[in-house]
């Protein structure tokens, strides 16, 4: 691939992050919960492996959330009328959203929880 095809690669996938931080309410709240996390991670004192697990975590939410809202998209453009195929595709993407969340809390807990206490 040429470097001027890869660096506009780079540019629209830049967009697609700007568009659904201003677009999406949810990219917001998971893009202020990683900069506590960070904060708190700072304050505490992480290991440099309990750091890799963050920012791990916090990369695959937020790529989750992006690909979640990619999904909403193509499936209003598919449809804009009522199908239970689209709420089931829809709520199937939320689901592996909050799967992943309610994960990473887990794991957030177990770093932090033993080092507050
Ligand atoms: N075309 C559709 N056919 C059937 N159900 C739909 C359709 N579009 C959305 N839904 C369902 O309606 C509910 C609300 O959907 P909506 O698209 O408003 O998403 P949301 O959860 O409010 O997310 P967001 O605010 O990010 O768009 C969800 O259960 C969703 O699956």
């Amino acid at each position: 691939m040429k470097l001027s095809k890869f660096v506009r690669s780079f540019g629209f996938a830049a967009q697609g992050v700007a568009t659904a931080l201003k677009a999406e309410q949810n990219m917001r709240v998971h893009t202020l919960a990683a900069v506590l996390v960070v904060s708190a991670g700072l304050l505490t004192g992480l290991e440099h492996t309990e750091w890799l697990i963050i920012v791990v975590l916090i990369g695959g939410m937020i790529a989750l959330e992006l690909v979640n809202s990619a999904l909403e998209r193509t499936i209003d453009l598919v449809t804009s009328e009522l199908h239970p195929l689209a709420k089931q595709a829809k709520d199937m993407a939320a689901g592996a959203v909050l799967v992943f969340a309610v994960t990473s809390a887990i794991i957030g807990l177990l770093i932090f929880l033993p080092k507050w206490i």
